[in-house]
């Protein structure tokens, strides 16, 4: 105790309290895409009051209360943001404009992919799993690996898939846009581990006389064979990949690793 100050250790409380309640940034976002809080802003296509989203989304007025604090949290973080003027007023910010439904820089599969169970339970064993022989932590929670659980599990397969997937429409955009020089020039490429083909095909579309392969596992791949001028092998990579001029890996180690921790 005599280590710290009063103040310092009042500081460290509440530090502690945000810290251990930094879930329900999670959860807040979580429940603005249940209630699809972003599309009705954006059908709107004007500022709403907290009583116009409440009767669009049929809440109850009984919760309305409830409601009015999960959209102060959310605007705390910047997923939508309010009139300076009454604060009263509420809009769609760059954040909330990647939830709505139909845009194709949407990311929200992503997101619910990111807060479902099957990948959000395993950082509540992370402590334990330091001490287990389990090579990750979801593997500790659902005794294999993510993408064997995906091959046994169509739901989680279709989760992950689109999940992944979601972030092309955005980055491929960026990328061909800011960057596509890169790609001038390619004969042939293959994307590995290239998922649904959304990479694959947004380079097709921008690069049309490039040959583009994807090969994933065969339960993505799904005996695909061709879809929009890009060929689907379904296979692994450790055992062989299909010759073209250019390999291309994206958010593969580093998100299978992020996940699978
Ligand atoms: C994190 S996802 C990335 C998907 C895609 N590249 C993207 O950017 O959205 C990793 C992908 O690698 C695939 N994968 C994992 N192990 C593989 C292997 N041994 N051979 C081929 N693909 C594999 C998974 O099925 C999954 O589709």
């Amino acid at each position: 105790m005599d280590q710290f100050t009063t103040t310092e250790l009042l500081q460290a409380q509440s530090h502690n309290w945000n810290l251990v309640l930094s879930y329900l940034k999670s959860m807040s976002l979580k429940a603005a895409i249940d209630l699809g809080i972003a599309d009705i802003l954006h059908k709107h296509g004007n500022p709403m009051t907290l009583a116009q989203l409440t009767t669009s989304l049929s809440i109850p007025t009984s919760k309305s209360n409830h409601f009015r604090r999960v959209m102060r949290l959310l605007v705390h973080q910047g997923i939508f943001s309010t009139d300076q003027e009454t604060q009263s007023l509420y809009s769609l910010t760059p954040t909330s404009h990647l939830l709505i439904t139909g845009n194709s820089a949407s990311i929200t599969p992503f997101l619910r992919l990111i807060v479902d169970p099957s990948i959000s339970h395993p950082s509540y064993v992370l402590g334990s799993w330091f001490k287990s022989p389990e090579e990750t932590p979801f593997e500790l929670l659902h005794g294999k690996g993510i993408f064997e659980l995906a091959s046994e599990k169509p739901e989680f397969n279709k989760l992950f898939n689109e999940g992944t997937a979601s972030d092309a429409g955005l980055v491929m955009d960026v990328v061909v846009r800011s960057c596509g020089e890169v790609f001038r020039g390619v004969e042939s490429l293959v994307d590995v581990g290239g998922g649904t083909g959304a990479t694959a095909m947004a380079l097709k579309k921008a690069f049309p006389e490039m040959n583009c392969t994807v090969l994933d596992l065969p339960h993505v791949i799904q005996g695909k064979t061709e879809i929009g001028g890009v060929g689907f092998v379904g296979g692994d990579m450790f055992e062989w990949v299909p010759p073209a001029s250019v390999a291309m890996l994206k958010i593969f180690f580093r998100l299978s690793l992020t996940i699978d921790l």
